[in-house]
């Protein structure tokens, strides 16, 4: 990264009681959108708060642009925050909540008018500005708060969980939108989600945190694809955790006798032989053999049988729980040919294990 735009430094947040954000240090360029992420209470709000001058550090630095902010009053700041519960003035129309940052900076009321309705149209609220917030649904609100965080112009949005009160359609749609205004302003988008979707559908790259420490960071298909932990592979949900032990090394493998068979997975981390090493596999990459057929030389073989289905759209996740006893998840596209699937249906899985993944041993 050129001089980053943000810098958290050693950024610490003690509450009485919690330590919520343990010496957090992070880079973010100008422009960048990132997404913090993590399980409920792993710092990711207090960390935006913080940014935003809304919670004080027990200890480090905030570098914004270059200047130390950590003592800077919030509303001196320039970085304003969307929140999931919508903080709009109930009294007054669309068209003045969006000005409202612009007359406490004491702009003429031609200007604010003029620029209220500049961003009302932005954000796909052209002509509402005379409305009342009352006759607003909950996307139109979220909306009307964007607008309200963009009309001065700031170098930094902060986004805290802005989509989460919306129904699932609506999610989707301002997820777009957000999306789009991103490419449009060019700014850093700060953004905090429970959800794993939205992360990686907007961010340019996801942080993710457990119990107020940055477990990792990086582009959202790295994350998926190369965890660092236990911790983040269990985060990302969609694969299956293996172990076993190493019994060598040979063409860029590590050989693992694992409980479900002999097993290879590329060789990206120092380890010993009689070591135990884990691994994971994503749910995309497991494919069911064609019953009486065999694995491909020098691939896995694990039978199990089905034990759920759900079907999401287009795609369709398997449940299948293997004679050793491990669930393993099987992601594919619905082809509509799977009417015999169902719970204690017997299966073989296999995967290429170039596509497997070791945990390195932190
Ligand atoms: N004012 C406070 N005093 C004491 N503890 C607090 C305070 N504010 C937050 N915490 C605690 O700090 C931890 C982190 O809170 P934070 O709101 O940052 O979590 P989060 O990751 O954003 O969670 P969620 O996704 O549930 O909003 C939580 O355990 C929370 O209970």
């Amino acid at each position: 990264m050129t001089e980053p735009y943000v810098r958290l430094e050693a950024l610490d947040m003690a509450y009485p009681g919690h330590h919520a954000v343990k010496s957090l240090n992070l880079d973010i360029a100008a422009g960048e959108f990132i997404a913090l992420m993590g399980p409920s209470g792993c710092g990711k709000s207090t960390t935006l708060r913080m940014i935003a001058g809304l919670d004080k550090p027990t200890g480090g630095r905030i570098l914004i642009g270059g200047r130390d902010m950590t003592e800077v009053p919030a509303e001196e700041r320039g970085t304003p925050m969307v929140w999931q519960s919508l903080a709009l003035f109930p009294f007054l129309s669309v068209e003045d909540n969006v000005a409202f940052p612009l007359k406490m900076r004491g702009e003429s009321p031609n200007a604010r008018r003029r620029l209220a309705n500049d961003w009302l149209d932005r954000v796909g609220l052209g002509g509402m500005g005379k409305r009342d917030i009352s006759q607003l649904s909950g996307g139109q609100r979220q909306r009307v708060a964007i607008a309200r965080a963009l009309v001065t112009q700031p170098s930094i949005l902060l986004l805290d969980e802005p989509l989460s009160a919306l129904d699932a359609h609506l999610r989707v749609h301002l997820q777009t939108e957000l999306a789009r205004l991103h490419r449009e302003l060019k700014i850093t988008f700060i953004y905090v989600t429970h959800s794993q979707s939205e992360a990686f559908a907007l961010a340019d790259r996801v942080v993710v945190m457990a119990d107020g420490i940055v477990q990792q960071a990086g582009p959202p298909r790295d994350v998926y694809r190369a965890p660092v932990n236990a911790f983040v592979a269990g985060f990302m949900g969609m694969n299956t955790r293996l172990e076993g032990t190493v019994t060598g090394r040979a063409d860029g493998m590590i050989w693992l006798d694992c409980a479900e068979g002999r097993m290879a997975v590329p060789d990206t981390v120092p380890v010993a032989v009689g070591a135990v090493q884990s691994f994971v596999i994503g749910a995309d990459r497991l494919r069911l053999l064609a019953e009486g057929m065999a694995a491909p030389v020098g691939q896995p073989q694990v039978s199990g049988k089905v034990v759920g289905m759900e079907f999401v759209g287009s795609t369709q996740t398997i449940f299948i729980e293997s004679d050793t006893g491990r669930d393993f998840r099987l992601q594919r596209l619905d082809l509509g040919d799977d009417a015999t699937l169902t719970p204690g249906t017997p299966v073989t899985l296999t995967w290429d294990p170039r596509h497997a993944w070791a945990l390195p041993n932190t």
